[in-house]
């Protein structure tokens, strides 16, 4: 049995950012989960972003696997990523397109693959322009999540996270059919997400799960239901060390349901040269730092290695 879970709702335009800063702050205590209001991605884009997504996902094999993943960016298959690498089954049953930063961080050339546009005209576009609009959302967060940390609002840029971040928006198609093994009621299986945080847009379609404590069995699974017109956000392990275990990094799951179901998660990573090291906010002689300080890139890298590893 599980529960649905009732979230905070965060509103990133309030005025009364110190109030909104302190709501952050208890729910990334007790959920690492909210749903963000007003984040500035217009309902028509997400409905276009969804159209142009799905004429993606139908598109045959053959053509998507022009472009697999490389460097991070392009098609992933059904099957191609076991997001829990203690699980045995041969893969999650989804597939997935990343799309890396628009402006490359360490290369001249940008990495991004596109589809022809003869075949998808406005897709580059419309996809571009909600990867620039998430962008934006993310970063306006993280200035109200400093101040939740109580360190000043523009610390994430300060320490360079902000400066060419290694975002990466990930469109998800999970099919309408479920498989036949066990493993398989899992779209994507028991994991948290490695970055700084997550900002999730969904088609409505109902499948998100979040066990908020991890270190205990059995697990508790409850739902988080989609909310009209709201994007829902979740801390990356990288915020779990940075604030020294403070705000959570909350293990999450998507069931299958039988009903196809589309997502588009935008992961904000910090730009890879940023030192991650535990605020001095969060730590203290009683409570002293949990993790070394770490490379962001070397972390996020790492964590991939382990997911895409069979
Ligand atoms: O599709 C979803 O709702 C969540 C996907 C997810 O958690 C992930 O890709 O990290
Ligand atoms: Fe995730």
């Amino acid at each position: 049995m599980t529960e649905a879970l009732k979230l905070p709702i965060i509103d990133l335009t309030s005025p009364d950012r110190i109030s909104t800063a302190s709501s952050i702050r208890q729910a990334c205590i007790d959920y690492g989960f909210f749903y963000l209001l007003n984040h500035g991605i217009e309902e028509e884009l997400l409905g276009k972003v969804f159209e142009e997504s799905k004429k993606f996902f139908l598109l045959p094999l053959e053509e998507k696997m022009k472009m697999p993943r490389k460097e991070h960016r392009g098609y992933t298959p059904l099957y191609a990523e076991k997001l829990d690498p203690t699980s045995s089954s041969k893969g999650d049953p989804k597939e997935s397109f990343y799309i890396g930063p628009l402006e490359d961080i360490t290369t001249p050339v940008n990495l991004n693959q596109w589809p022809s546009e003869e075949i998808l005209p406005s897709w580059r576009r419309m996809m571009e322009s909600f990867y620039k609009k998430l962008l934006s959302a993310g970063k306006r967060l993280l200035s109200l999540i400093a101040l939740a940390l109580n360190v000043e609002e523009d610390f994430f840029e300060k320490v360079g996270a902000l400066d060419k971040p290694n975002a990466f928006l990930r469109l998800l198609h999970y099919p309408g059919e479920l498989g036949s093994s066990d493993d398989e009621i899992y779209g994507s299986s028991a994991h948290s997400d490695y970055g700084m945080v997550t900002l999730l847009a969904t088609d409505g379609v109902q499948g998100l799960q979040v066990c908020r404590e991890k270190f205990k069995q059995p697990r508790i699974w409850e739902d988080v239901l989609p909310v009209d017109g709201a994007l829902i956000v979740n801390i990356g392990d990288i915020m779990e060390r940075w604030t020294n275990c403070l705000f959570r990094s909350t293990l999450h799951r998507v069931m299958l349901s039988g009903k196809e179901r589309y997502s588009a998660a935008f992961f904000l990573d910090p730009n890879p040269d940023c030192m991650v090291e535990c605020l001095e906010s969060c730590c203290s002689e009683s409570s002293p730092p949990r993790f070394p300080p770490i490379r962001g890139g070397d972390y996020v890298q790492e964590r991939l290695r382990l997911t895409y590893a069979s």
